[in-house]
């Protein structure tokens, strides 16, 4: 990824890189109010835009959480809010942190020719929450990377189908349940490298949005773009396209949270979507299996659902240690009228507290989701 943009942007690097210090010492705002507003032209290349994008979109986090929930803003001054809103246009992103910023543009290899693993990459910018911030968003990158090999694979599986050629298709689709496999594995990392006392009480809020979120109920003003003000939802990986494209191909339907994975789509770098929109256009998979009838081929099916299924379960487990339970400690310290700071979780803002970025109850929202997984299974229900 591009570590840097053209000289004429420092102004904005000089704070991006040390916006977790200004929010600490209260300075962040005047700092961005004080910032020059810069023209975007002479951003050029994609790698250059979404450098732009990941430290306009700290910036932006930090500005508008710097005091917590309690002492939100209404306005995003117009020399962060005119480029932010330009770049996203470039980009078909949204104004706002998202996956596609903090995780997938956010790193770099300490030895360009060293490996892809947690002591090799780095992060360019980062928010409050020290090493677990860095564990979070990194170990985030480490499931990307796992399911590279996946999405490799899906175009085979398409052109089999196309082809109606089965052991391709089934080759295919055994090298994508090894993927999903190896991205469990590096979810399983989370517990090594994140505290789940500092996610929930630290990092959090910086990922959160102005949509659905009871501290900033009106949205956002983003000046010199409009008078009215604008609705995002917060970062996370249902923004990233991987299970997108996976549910896609497998045929797993998401009704009742139709709305809310779809409405994620459009958090995501443009080819992302289109990608997904690809695969939802082919031919049925679960048809073709269905109708080849082979035992080779239907077993590959199947263990692509059942592994999808155990990445479902084992992220339900993540979201467990990392929300559920630091929300009730939250909770527990407030019925004691232990209101204070001093542990971890009670600086967690109250609004957030058990609702996920779609404003829903997280927990029942992620156990339909996998549900839905189920039932593309063919046949026996399958052990996990
Ligand atoms: C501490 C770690 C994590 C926490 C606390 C967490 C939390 C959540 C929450 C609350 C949701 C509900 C929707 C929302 O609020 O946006 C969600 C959805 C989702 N998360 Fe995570 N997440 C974590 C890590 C990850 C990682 C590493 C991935 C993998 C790329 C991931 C993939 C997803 C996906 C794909 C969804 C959408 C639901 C689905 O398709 O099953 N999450 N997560």
């Amino acid at each position: 990824w591009s570590t840097e943009l053209p000289p004429y942007y420092q102004p904005w690097m000089d704070i991006a890189q040390h916006v977790t210090e200004l929010i600490y010492s209260h300075t962040l705002r005047s700092h961005i109010l004080k910032m020059p507003l810069l023209n975007t032209r002479f951003l050029e290349s994609h790698r250059e835009l979404r450098l732009a994008h990941l430290a306009l979109s700290v910036m932006t986090m930090g500005y508008v959480w710097q005091e917590g929930e309690n002492d939100t803003v209404k306005i995003l001054p117009r020399n962060l809010a005119v480029p932010y809103w330009k770049v996203s246009q470039r980009l078909g992103l949204p104004p706002i942190l998202t996956h596609a910023d903090a995780v997938l543009a956010n790193w770099k290899k300490r030895d360009p020719h060293g490996p892809f693993d947690m002591e090799n990459l780095e992060l360019l910018v980062t928010l409050p929450g020290g090493d677990s911030v860095r564990g979070f968003f990194m170990v985030t990158l480490l499931v990307e990377l796992a399911a590279v090999p996946a999405i490799k694979s899906i175009p085979l599986v398409i052109n089999g189908v196309q082809c109606g050629d089965a052991e391709t298709v089934t080759r295919a689709l055994e090298e994508i349940s090894q993927a999903m496999e190896g991205m469990t594995d590096a979810l399983k990392l989370m517990h090594a490298y994140v505290k789940p006392d500092v996610f929930y009480g630290i990092i959090r809020i910086y990922l959160s949005g102005w949509k659905d979120n009871s501290s900033m109920p009106a949205g956002l003003v983003y000046e010199g773009i409009q008078a009215e003000p604008m609705e995002y939802s917060g970062g996370s990986a249902a923004q990233s396209s991987l299970l997108h494209c996976f549910d896609e191909l497998l045929g797993v339907k998401h009704e009742e949270n139709c709305a809310f994975l779809t409405r994620m789509r459009n958090y995501m770098p443009s080819s992302h979507k289109h990608l997904i929109q690809d695969i939802s256009l082919q031919p049925s998979l679960r048809g073709f299996v269905q109708q080849e009838a082979s035992e080779l081929l239907t077993a590959a099916f199947q263990l692509c659902v059942t592994k999808l299924m155990a990445l479902r379960s084992y992220h339900i487990n993540v979201v467990s240690c990392f929300i559920t339970i630091p929300a009730a400690r939250a909770r527990q310290l407030r019925r004691q009228g232990n209101s204070s700071q001093e542990e971890t979780v009670s600086r967690a803002p109250t609004a957030l507290e058990e609702t996920g970025t779609g404003g829903s109850g997280i927990m029942s929202f992620l156990k339909t989701v996998r549900d839905r997984t189920r039932d593309v299974s063919l046949g026996r229900e399958i052990e996990l």
